[in-house]
C-alpha cells in the first residue's frame, strides 16, 4: 500500500527545498498513488483514438458535415493529423478504432487499425434513443477490450482520444445528465459552431436530456445510451476496464470526459485512476472535471480533441514520474532540513 503521505514523505526527503516543485508534487502524488509505487511508469504509453458518427449532425448541430469524420480517420492513418503528430512527438504508441462512423474505411488498413463497428451512425438523439442498450454495451466491449490488450502488452499509462462530427452534443448531454449541469451551461460550439447553431443545439440537447433523466434512476443504462455516441461508450469501457487493471488514464477533453462520466457511473471508482489532462474550451468541461474531482494539469484553450490535451500534457507527468525515480536525497549530501 503506497499512502499519499508516503509519497509526500518521499518527495520531502529530496535535495530540494520543500514542496518547491509546487504542482509537480501534487502531480507526483497523484501519480504514485495511482500506480501503488515510489517509481511510477509512464512508458510504454498508448493512445487508442476511437472514432463514430452522430445522426443529429442532420439536425444543424455542428459546424462540419459528417463526412469529415472519415476524412480525418484517413489523415490519422496517415500519420499527419495533430494527434499522430503529437503522438509520435511524444512516443506514445497511437491504435485507431472505427466503433461507428458512417462510411467503413477501405481495405486493406495498417496493423494499428481496428475495425470495430457496431453500426453506422448513431440515429438522431433530437428524436428517439441515440442507441439501444445492446448497441451501448457493444461499443463499451470494443474499448474494454483495447484496455484488456493494452495492458496485456505491458501499457501501464492509456489515454483515449475521439474523432466524430457531432459529438460535443451527446457530450454536452451527458454532462448535463451525469453532472446535474444545466443544458445551455454544457453546450458550447463544439468545433467552431456559429451563435445561431449553439442555441438550436441547446435546445436539443435540454429536450434530450430531460427525455434521459427521466429514465435515470430506474435505468442507467438506457438513459445513457439514449443521448450517447459509440466512440463515446467505448471510452468509458477502456476508461472503467483500464481503472480494474490498475493502469494509469491520463484524459483529454470535454468529450473523452463525458466517457469518463459514464464510466464513474457505472463502474464507482473509475475516476480514482484518472489525471485530467487538460480543461477544454468547451464551456462543459470545468463541471465534468469538478464532478470527477480532478484538477486539470493544463488550461490552454484547446478544444480539438482527438486525444490530443492528454498528449500535450504527456511530458508533465513524464516530468512527475522523473522526478520521483531520479532525484537524490538530501540526506545523501551529509546535509539538514532547514526548512
Ligand atoms: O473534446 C473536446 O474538448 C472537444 C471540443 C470541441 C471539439 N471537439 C472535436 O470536434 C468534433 C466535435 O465537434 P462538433 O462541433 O462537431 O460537435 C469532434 O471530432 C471532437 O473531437 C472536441
Ligand atoms: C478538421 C477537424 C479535425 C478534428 N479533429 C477532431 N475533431 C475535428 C474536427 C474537425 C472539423
Amino acid at each position: 500500500m503506497t499512502s499519499e503521505a508516503q509519497v509526500w514523505a518521499h518527495l520531502d526527503a529530496l535535495a530540494k527545498p520543500r514542496r518547491s516543485l509546487g504542482r509537480l508534487e501534487t502531480l507526483a502524488v497523484r501519480l504514485a498513488t495511482i500506480q501503488q509505487r515510489l517509481d511510477p511508469v509512464t512508458r510504454p504509453r498508448r493512445i487508442v483514438l476511437f472514432a463514430g458518427d452522430h445522426g443529429v449532425v442532420a439536425d444543424g448541430v455542428s459546424a462540419w458535415p459528417s463526412e469529415v469524420t472519415g476524412l480525418m480517420v484517413g489523415t490519422i492513418l496517415s500519420g499527419r493529423a495533430t494527434s499522430s503528430v503529437l503522438a509520435a512527438a511524444h512516443r506514445c504508441d497511437l491504435r485507431l478504432v472505427d466503433v461507428g462512423g458512417m462510411a467503413p474505411l477501405p481495405e486493406p488498413a495498417p496493423d494499428f487499425f481496428r475495425n470495430g463497428r457496431v453500426s453506422s451512425g448513431t440515429r438522431s438523439l433530437a428524436h428517439g434513443p441515440a442507441m439501444t442498450i445492446a448497441e451501448f454495451d457493444a461499443a463499451w466491449a470494443v474499448g474494454a477490450e483495447e484496455a484488456d490488450h493494452a495492458v496485456a502488452d505491458g501499457y501501464r499509462l492509456l489515454i483515449a482520444g475521439e474523432m466524430g462530427i457531432g459529438n460535443t452534443t451527446p457530450a454536452a448531454c451527458l454532462t448535463a445528465l451525469l453532472t446535474g449541469a444545466s443544458p445551455e451551461g454544457a453546450t458550447g460550439p463544439g468545433a467552431g459552431a456559429s451563435e445561431d447553431v449553439v442555441a438550436a443545439k441547446a435546445r436539443i440537447v435540454a429536450a434530450a436530456t430531460a427525455r434521459a433523466a427521466a429514465i435515470l434512476p430506474d435505468d442507467p443504462r438506457a438513459a445513457i445510451a439514449g443521448v450517447c455516441g459509440y466512440e463515446i461508450a467505448a471510452m468509458a469501457g477502456y476508461f472503467a476496464r483500464g481503472a480494474e487493471l490498475g493502469a494509469t488514464m491520463l484524459l483529454d477533453g470535454y468529450v473523452a470526459t463525458a466517457g469518463a462520466l459514464i464510466a464513474e457511473r457505472l463502474a464507482p471508482g473509475s475516476a480514482n485512476a484518472m489525471i485530467a489532462g487538460h480543461r477544454s474550451a468547451e464551456p462543459g468541461h470545468e463541471a465534468a472535471l469538478d464532478a470527477l474531482g480532478l484538477e486539470p494539469l493544463l488550461d490552454w484553450g484547446m478544444r480539438l480533441g482527438e486525444g490530443t490535451g492528454a498528449l500535450v500534457a504527456l511530458p508533465l507527468v513524464d516530468a512527475a514520474a522523473a522526478l520521483l525515480t531520479g532525484v537524490a536525497r538530501l540526506d545523501e549530501l551529509g546535509v539538514d532540513r532547514e526548512d
